[in-house]
């Protein structure tokens, strides 16, 4: 029986569609290879459930849903492009709906023969779209299907939506400004812009507005000459000069002051700008990423960020949405930071406990992608096994609030929390509000004190 779709269209002869199986019973995985072949596909892995988002590219991914926690394994492969068939025992309508509505093209009801479901694939493999090798230079398929873009890990819906985001603004010149909590990925939002963008051979320079001493900032973009002011011992270009040919990125734009906002603003309406204490002017071409914590229209509001300047930085947005938002992506993060860190540290992690990713699934994630990342690396540091499990997480994420409030309430004393952030608070006050001195008092980076005030912001909310 001649299929006219493989015959091909007498041009290059199509490859041969490609299958990914992921299933955890070893006769179905025997069962189905034998149906690929038997509709003319091939087989590339066949693998359990927890071992599919290490995997290879293909064109179709054949899915087996026990129950309805592997439906994110489908939308998973959607999301990075891939087709997906869904296979189940359960027999259950609901399973079928929701793997359907998440994007499977078909489900197979089990048990079935090679012959009966070779009958199912072999049409779903002629209308395949597209060969496999023909040149893709943007889609979901190049990055699939561990959904990860530029340094990126995550193909939900919401992170799919930046990275097109990304690759339409990537070749512009025009200023980018990038929302998004504290951790949630805005400098590695700025690279793969960089990355990607005509300038990638050019330099990347990163600064962070709240991190630097606000009376060294403006010598920090526009650099300084000799005597300029007491420890200037010699000329010194800044990070504008350095960036040039390439991207500069302003991290915490907020935290500029506004004397140097009408600067930069002059600098980006001239394309010039002044070593400070000089007097020549000098040019610089470079493409400006910026980024805040802040909710920017907020503080325009409030006078702490020219209006002026806002405009002119906000010609391209990019909101990165908080990892709470991201759906099965801290699942695919934390997997993708365990083999990181595992391997990096020597250690036998392979697997997290069922019951640490329902922690994973339900915890807020104030501190976003780093908090998580700071989660697992600090497992893999002080703990070994091959799973991570429960025990082995920081308190925040085992402990239940009532709990840890009472035993305080018991022994009459303030609970650690509460000091630190009475400590910071005054700080901050005791420096006007001035976040980088406060740091520099206490002895903490100013980042330590975003999280930290991100964290209060969320906890507020929740309580
Ligand atoms: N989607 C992601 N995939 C993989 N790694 C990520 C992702 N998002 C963030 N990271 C990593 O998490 C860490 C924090 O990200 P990044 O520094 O870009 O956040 P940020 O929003 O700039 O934070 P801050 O506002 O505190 O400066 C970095 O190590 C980054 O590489």
């Amino acid at each position: 029986m001649a299929h006219s779709q493989t015959a091909g269209t007498g041009a290059a002869p199509l490859s041969r569609a490609t299958v990914l199986l992921v299933d955890d019973d070893p006769a179905s995985l025997r069962v189905a290879t034998v149906a690929v072949a038997t509709a003319n596909g091939e087989v590339v892995a066949a693998l359990a459930p927890a071992a599919a988002g290490a995997g290879r590219r293909a064109d179709f991914a054949v899915i087996d849903i026990p129950d309805p926690r592997a439906l994110a394994l489908v939308e998973r492969f959607v999301a990075a492009g891939v087709t997906v068939i869904a296979t189940s025992g359960a027999g259950s309508v609901g399973l079928a709906v929701e793997a359907m509505r998440r994007g499977a093209v078909d489900f197979v009801l089990k048990p079935f023969t090679p012959d009966t479901f070779a009958r199912r694939l072999r049409p779903r493999f002629a209308e395949r779209p597209v060969p496999r090798d023909a040149p893709a230079p943007f889609t979901p398929e190049t990055d699939a299907p561990d959904a990860t873009f530029g340094g990126f890990v995550g193909g939900s819906g919401a992170m799919r939506a930046v990275y097109d985001q990304i690759a339409r603004i990537a070749p512009s010149k025009a200023p980018v400004f990038v929302t998004g909590e504290s951790g949630a990925g805005k400098e590695l939002c700025a690279e793969a812009l960089h990355a990607r963008s005509p300038r990638a051979r050019g330099p990347f320079v990163a600064l962070n507005c709240g991190a630097i001493p606000r009376e060294l900032m403006e010598s920090e973009i526009f650099g300084h000459v000799r005597g300029a002011f007491t420890g200037a011992a010699e000329d010194r270009a800044g990070a504008a000069e350095a960036a040039s040919g390439g991207t500069l990125f302003l991290d915490e734009i907020g935290e500029m002051e506004l004397a140097l906002q009408a600067k930069l603003l002059r600098f980006l309406q001239t394309g010039e700008f002044r070593r400070v204490g000089d007097t020549r002017a000098r040019r610089a071409d470079i493409r400006i990423v910026c980024a805040t914590h802040r909710d920017p229209f907020a503080e325009v509001a409030a006078g702490r960020f020219r209006q002026d300047l806002f405009y002119r930085l906000h010609v391209l947005p990019i909101r990165l949405p908080p990892l709470r938002e991201r759906g099965e992506d801290v699942i695919l993060l934390a997997e993708a930071f365990l083999a990181r860190f595992a391997a990096e540290e020597g250690r036998a992690f392979t697997r997290f406990a069922p019951e640490v990713l329902e922690r994973f699934r339900a915890y807020g994630w104030p501190g976003n992608v780093r908090e998580l990342q700071n989660v697992i690396r600090r497992s893999v540091v002080l703990d070994d096994g091959e799973a991570v499990t429960l025990d082995m997480l920081p308190p925040e994420l085992t402990r239940t609030r009532g709990a840890a409030t009472s035993a305080a309430a018991e022994a009459d004393v303030e609970p650690f929390h509460v000091q630190e952030r009475r400590i910071i608070e005054s700080a901050i006050a005791a420096f006007g509000g001035n976040l980088a001195r406060a740091a520099a008092a206490l002895e903490i980076s100013p980042s330590t004190i975003y999280r930290k005030r991100e964290r209060w912001i969320a906890d507020g909310v929740a309580a």
